[in-house]
């Protein structure tokens, strides 16, 4: 998938519904069911037919044009299809199934299923079981013509990790710009992977604010591990993630928090210089965000008008 038009940092860039949704439980069973031998494997490929034989036929010329990685390129089948491009969402129901399986299906979206996989996507999806919709939005700016990517793995992984699973599970070779780091520089993939690390546990091990706030010795360089996380983030491509690999709304994700904690540390420095500059980058991510942020603009506006209103101003000063 590919933009035809700037897409802003935060901008949706589609918003749609599921086709197909399978209890994941039934996945696992298929796996279990093919290497055992027994029955599971066929009953999921009949679930899988019977659920598309009730879609309408152009739904099903276009899921038909959906890759299939999982066998051999002539013989793509509905569950290969189903498998190679379907994704886990969480749902709400009160079914009598097991513990484990109850909340979690595949769920198969015509056009995110588009979207090749890079380790430092420029876009993360988002499914709202209130709504039954996936958003995909945009975690930088990304120029007309650039490919639109989504993470499939837990991005924090090591390069040679990543790699395996993207093998194993979807049987292609890594070479997005971010596993093909150029040999010409010695040592750029162990520098990669232990910033990745540093990253997948960046807020376990940061100082409390109010901790950094009344530190009298101002020993704290919180700032400092602030920007340095954002650089690193920006330089991974991992702006869209939280700790750990997950994704998550954008709004909880560790970039927009980096923004929301310069905020908090310029505004108890009463550094309006500062304080002006990372609202105003909070404002242009939630402007791009679309109707849904206005009240929160608003808030933004307020403070850049007036910083002393800012509810920790000076607090720090
Ligand atoms: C969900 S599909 C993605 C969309 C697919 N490229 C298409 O044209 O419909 C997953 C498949 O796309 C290819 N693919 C996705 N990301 C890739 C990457 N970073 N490098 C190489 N191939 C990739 C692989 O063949 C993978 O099995």
């Amino acid at each position: 998938m590919f933009a035809r038009t700037y897409v802003p940092q935060g901008a949706t860039i589609l918003t749609e519904f599921p086709v197909i949704v399978v209890p994941r439980d039934i996945m696992i069973k298929e796996i279990v069911g093919s290497v055992a031998g027994l029955d599971e494997a066929r009953s999921q490929g009949e679930l899988i037919d019977a659920l598309v034989s009730c879609l309408d036929s152009q739904l099903k010329k276009e899921m038909f044009t959906l890759k299939d990685c999982s066998g051999s390129p002539n013989a793509t089948t509905l569950s290969g299809i189903f498998s190679t491009n379907a994704l886990d969402i969480e749902l709400k129901v009160n079914a009598t199934l097991p513990k484990s399986a109850k909340h979690m299906y595949k769920a198969l979206f015509l056009q995110t299923s588009r979207c090749n996989h890079s380790c430092g996507p420029n876009a993360v999806w988002k499914f709202d079981s209130s709504t039954f919709a996936l958003t995909l939005v945009a975690v930088r700016a990304i120029r007309p013509g650039e490919e639109i990517t989504i993470s499939y793995i837990n991005s924090f992984l090591p390069r040679h990790l990543r790699r395996a699973q993207l093998q194993s599970e979807w049987k292609f070779t890594c070479h997005c710009t971010h596993c093909d780091i150029p040999w010409s520089f010695p040592g750029a993939i162990a520098q990669s992977d232990r910033a990745r690390h540093e990253l997948s546990t960046f807020f376990k091990k940061l100082p409390d604010w109010e901790q950094w706030c009344f530190d009298e010795k101002n020993e704290m360089d919180l700032i400092g591990m602030h920007l340095r996380a954002m650089q690193l983030r920006e330089e991974e491509g991992l702006e869209g993630f939280k700790d750990g690999g997950a994704t998550g709304h954008w709004t909880d994700v560790a970039y927009m928090k980096h923004i929301d904690a310069l905020v908090m540390c310029f505004g108890a420095l009463a550094d309006v210089q500062g304080f002006r500059k990372w609202v105003n980058k909070a404002r242009e991510v939630k402007l791009a965000e679309g109707p849904n942020s206005v009240s929160h603009v608003k808030v933004l506006d307020s403070w850049l008008k007036e910083p002393k209103k800012f509810y920790v101003w000076g607090w720090k000063a």
